[in-house]
C-alpha cells in the first residue's frame, strides 16, 4: 500500500534534510510544506507576522490534497511542522491509513544551538519557545531523535517503513490461517504469531509461512513480544483465538508490548456484552478495540468472509481498508464489509447471524427427516434440494446436498454421523439476547433446544423404547415440503432482524438493516437468494412481515406450513421448527390473542393490574377478584 510521510517537528529540527534523504533513498517524490504556502502567507511571513490557524488551514487543505494526489501513483515525503492534532487531522483527511508521521525530536537548547550554528542563521530564542509551546505530542508519530547522525536517521526510518508490517494476525487456527492467508494475497505485508505448546505444538506460525507461497514475506513468530515489535505504529492486530476466557488471555499478554494508539481486532465470535468490556478497559490504556464479526467459515476466511465490524468509526477507519479489501464482493461488486454502529454492535449482529444459521441449519435437517419417513435416500433427497435451488437457493442448501450424496464405504456418510449437534455459544447468547430484550425470536430458541434435545441421546433410545411410535402415513408432496420450508425461512429472518432492530433502538445504536443484509449476501453461512430480496425490502420497511411483496409470499405459503407440520404431528416426527414457525405467526396475525388471561390471571394473584378495552387512556386496573 502507497504511504505519505510526513516528516514532522520543530522547525530547526532537520525536516528537509531528512526528508531529501528519505525520498532519494526509497525513490520517491520529496515536498517540502513550506514551498506550498499561498502567496497571502509568505507575504505574511516575510513581515514578520507570524502565521494564525485561518492562514494555515487553506495551507494544509493544499497539502492534504497534494498527499491524495500522490497516492494514487507512489508513496511521498512530505515535510510539515505539523505542531498542533489539528493540523496533523487535517494533513491526513481521508488518508489516515496511508499516512506514516515520523517526529524528529530534540531539546530546545539541541536544535537552538544546531539552528545557531547554521551558516547565516540565527533562530531567535522567543520564535523557537513559540514552536516548542505550539506543539502538541503526536500519539501515532515514530519519534527518531535528531541527536544521530542523519544516516542514521535515514536508516531507522527506512526501516521502520520496510521492514515492519502493516497488519498482525494473532492465532493460527481454523480462522486464522484462511485470514492471513486472504490478507497476504491481497498484497499486504503481515506478520502472523501463534503460541508454541512445548512438545506439542512448536514452530506453528514458520511452519504456516514456508507451506504456502503467498506468505513468503509475511514474518512469523512464536514470540509476542517479537510480534508486537514487528509491526508499524499505530499497530493493528487482528485477534482470530476462542471467544470468552481466551480472549481476554491473550489481550493481557498482548498489552504490555502496545503502544498507545494501536489498535486491537477482535474476529472472534466473542459475546457482544464482553466487546463493550473490553473496549471500555482497553480505552483506559489509550488501546483502541475494535469487535468484528467474521462470517464464512475457513474457505470463506480465505476466499472472502463477511465482515461485520463495530466500535468506534474513526478507528474503524484505521483498519477498513484491510477489512474491505478481504471481504466477499456482492453482486455489485460492492464489500461484503460495512461499518455496523457503536461498542458491541458488530459482535451482536454476527451473534443473530448464528442464530439465523441455526435455524435455517435445522429446517434443513428437519425436511431431511421428513423425507427420510417418506423412504427417500440421500441421494433422492439430494436431488430433491437440487430442485429447490430455483426457488430457494442458499449455501446451506447446497452444502447439504453435498453432504448427503457424501458415500462412505456402501453406505451415505450421513448415516454414520451420531445424531448429537453441539454449540459454541452464538446461539445460546441470542437466546439470552432475545428474552433480554423482549424479542420474541423464537425460531433460535426453538433451533438451540433442538441441539439441546440431541444431546440427550441415551435417553431418546430409552424413551423410543418406552413410547411406541404411532406412523401412519406422511402424505406429502415435495411442493408441500419447499413451501413450508419457505414459510418457515421467512419467519426465521424477520425474528432475526427484529432481534437486531431492538438492539439498535435498546443500545441506541444507529443500524441499516438493508446494509446488513447486502453484507451478508455473499461471503457468510446464511447467504442466499432471499437474503438478496431482503436488501429492497428493508429499504422499504424495517418490518419485513409488513412489506407487500412478503405478506403475497407468506400468504401463499400458508397452506403448505399447516399441512406439513399436522401431518408432521400426527406422525409423531419431530420438527420444532417448522411448527414453532407456523404457531408463531398464528400468534403474531391475531388481532386479539389469549392474553387477557394471563393478565387477568396476573391481576388475581399478585395485583399485577390490566388495561381495559373500552378504556382507551390505557389506564391501569385492578379487580378484587
Ligand atoms: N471456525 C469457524 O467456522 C468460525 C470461527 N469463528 C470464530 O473465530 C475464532 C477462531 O476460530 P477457529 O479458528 O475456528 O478456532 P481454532 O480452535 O481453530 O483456533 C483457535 C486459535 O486460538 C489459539 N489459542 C487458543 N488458546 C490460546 C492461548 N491461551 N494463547 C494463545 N493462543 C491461543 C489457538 O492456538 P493453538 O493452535 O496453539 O491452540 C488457535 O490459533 C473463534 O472465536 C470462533 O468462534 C468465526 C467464524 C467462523
Ligand atoms: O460462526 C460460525 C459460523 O458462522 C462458526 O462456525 C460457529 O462455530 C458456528 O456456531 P456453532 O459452533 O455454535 O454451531
Amino acid at each position: 500500500m502507497n504511504k505519505a510521510i510526513f516528516i514532522m517537528g520543530v522547525s530547526g529540527c532537520g525536516k528537509s534534510t531528512i526528508g531529501q534523504l528519505v525520498s532519494q533513498r526509497l525513490k520517491i517524490p520529496f515536498f517540502d510544506g513550506d514551498d506550498f504556502h499561498p502567496q497571502s502567507n509568505v507575504a505574511k511571513m516575510s513581515s514578520g507576522v507570524p502565521l494564525d490557524d485561518e492562514d494555515r488551514y487553506g495551507w494544509l487543505v493544499t497539502l492534504n490534497k497534494l498527499a491524495k494526489k500522490e497516492l494514487q501513483k507512489s508513496s511521498c515525503v512530505i515535510v510539515c511542522s505539523a505542531l498542533k492534532q489539528t493540523y496533523r487531522d487535517i494533513l491526513s483527511s481521508d488518508i489516515k491509513n496511508q499516512v506514516k508521521w515520523f517526529h524528529l525530536v530534540g531539546s530546545f537548547e539541541q536544535i537552538l544551538e544546531r539552528v545557531n550554528n547554521r551558516s547565516n542563521h540565527f533562530m531567535p530564542t522567543d520564535l523557537l519557545q513559540s514552536q516548542f509551546n505550539t506543539l502538541e505530542q503526536p500519539e501515532d508519530a515514530f519519534e527518531v531523535n535528531i541527536g544521530l547522525k542523519p544516516e542514521e536517521i535515514v536508516e531507522i526510518i527506512t526501516e521502520e517503513l520496510k521492514m515492519k508490517s502493516e497488519f498482525g494476525l494473532f492465532g493460527l487456527g481454523v480462522m486464522g490461517k484462511s485470514l492471513s492467508r486472504n490478507l497476504a494475497q491481497k498484497g499486504f505485508n503481515i506478520s502472523i504469531f501463534n503460541r508454541e505448546v512445548k512438545g506439542t505444538e512448536e514452530n506453528i506460525a514458520i511452519n504456516f509461512k514456508n507451506s504456502h507461497k503467498e506468505l513468503q514475506t509475511a514474518q512469523a513468530f512464536s514470540d509476542i513480544e517479537a510480534f508486537v515489535n514487528s509491526l508499524q505504529t499505530p499497530r493493528r492486530i487482528m485477534l482470530m483465538v476462542n471467544a470468552g476466557k481466551i480472549t481476554d488471555m491473550v489481550i493481557e499478554d498482548l498489552i504490555p508490548f502496545l503502544s498507545d494508539g494501536d489498535v486491537l481486532i477482535d474476529g472472534g465470535n466473542s459475546n457482544y456484552l464482553d466487546t463493550k468490556t473490553r473496549y471500555d478497559y482497553l480505552k483506559e490504556k489509550n488501546i483502541h478495540f475494535i469487535g468484528v464479526g467474521v462470517s464464512g467459515g475457513e474457505e470463506g476466511a480465505l476466499k472472502g468472509p463477511s465482515i461485520m465490524p463495530g466500535g468506534n468509526k474513526e478507528i474503524y477507519n484505521l483498519v477498513k481498508p484491510y477489512l474491505e479489501k478481504i471481504a466477499a464482493k456482492d453482486a455489485n461488486n460492492a464489500p461484503c464489509c460495512t461499518y455496523v454502529g457503536e461498542e458491541g454492535s458488530g459482535h451482536f449482529v454476527k451473534m443473530v447471524h448464528n442464530g439465523i444459521e441455526y435455524v435455517e441449519m435445522q429446517l434443513l435437517a428437519e425436511v431431511y427427516t421428513i423425507f427420510k419417513m417418506i423412504g427417500y435416500t440421500p441421494d433422492r433427497i439430494a436431488d430433491i434440494f437440487e430442485s429447490w435451488k430455483l426457488k430457494a437457493n442458499s449455501y446451506l442448501l447446497e452444502i447439504t446436498i453435498d453432504i448427503l450424496r457424501k458415500k462412505d464405504g456402501d453406505d451415505w456418510l450421513v448415516n454414520k454421523i451420531v445424531d448429537k449437534a453441539g454449540n459454541k455459544g452464538t446461539g445460546n447468547w441470542a437466546t439470552i439476547a432475545t428474552a433480554q430484550l423482549g424479542a420474541p425470536s423464537t425460531l433460535i430458541a426453538t433451533a438451540l433446544f433442538a441441539r439441546f434435545t440431541s444431546f440427550y441421546k441415551e435417553e431418546r433410545i430409552q424413551a423410543s423404547k418406552n413410547f411406541n411410535k404411532e406412523v401412519l402415513e406422511l402424505k406429502l408432496n415435495n411442493d408441500d415440503v419447499l413451501n413450508a420450508y419457505q414459510f418457515a425461512r421467512i419467519i426465521n429472518h424477520y425474528q432475526g432482524i427484529k432481534l437486531i432492530s431492538e438492539a439498535g433502538k435498546a443500545y441506541k445504536w444507529q443500524l441499516n438493516l438493508s446494509e446488513i443484509a447486502r453484507i451478508w449476501t455473499n461471503g457468510c453461512i446464511i447467504r442466499s437468494n432471499f437474503m438478496v430480496q431482503l436488501i429492497s425490502v428493508l429499504k422499504e420497511d424495517d418490518n419485513i412481515l409488513a412489506h407487500k411483496k412478503i405478506i403475497n409470499q407468506v400468504k401463499s405459503l400458508k397452506p403448505s406450513i399447516k399441512k406439513v407440520v399436522a401431518n408432521c404431528i400426527l406422525n409423531e416426527l419431530a420438527v420444532p421448527c417448522l411448527s414453532d414457525s407456523v404457531n408463531f405467526f398464528n400468534a403474531y396475525f391475531t388481532a386479539n390473542s389469549s392474553a387477557n388471561i394471563i393478565q387477568a390471571q396476573r391481576d388475581y394473584f399478585g395485583a399485577h393490574t390490566y388495561q381495559r378495552t373500552d378504556d382507551a387512556t390505557g389506564k391501569f386496573y385492578h379487580t378484587n377478584w
